[in-house]
């Protein structure tokens, strides 16, 4: 399984941890610390399952694109990547 844009995306996020620029959203968030990225990433599941009920497909997606974003923030905070959680669906594959 690969997706260019979320690999990009995830080093677009390792990026402005490093560089520790408080003007970023990301470093903003990341800097809260776990249990509060944890906090958004649930706020985040709960408005995709919301706009799958309720909201119609382009608002999915669109909630969707903002928890993937937000999820790999946490990972990252935990210290492991996409590649750790693809390794995890790797070998559930059947
Ligand atoms: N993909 C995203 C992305 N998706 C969602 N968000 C932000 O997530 C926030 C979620 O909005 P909410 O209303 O839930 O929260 P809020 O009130 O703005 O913020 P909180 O104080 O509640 O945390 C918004 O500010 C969005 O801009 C994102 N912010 C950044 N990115 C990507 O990350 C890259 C780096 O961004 P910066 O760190 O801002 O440079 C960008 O180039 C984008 O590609």
């Amino acid at each position: 399984m690969s997706c260019k844009v979320l690999e990009e995306l995830e080093e677009v996020i390792r990026r402005r941890i490093e560089e520790g620029n408080p003007e970023s959203y990301t470093y903003r968030l990341y800097s809260s610390g776990i249990p509060h990225i944890a906090r958004k990433v649930g706020e985040e599941a709960v408005e995709a399952a919301v706009a799958a009920i309720a909201e119609g497909r382009e608002r999915l997606a669109e909630e969707a694109a903002d928890l993937l974003y937000h999820l790999l923030v946490l990972l990252n905070a935990a210290g492991l990547s996409l590649r750790d959680v693809c390794n995890v669906l790797e070998k559930r594959r059947k």
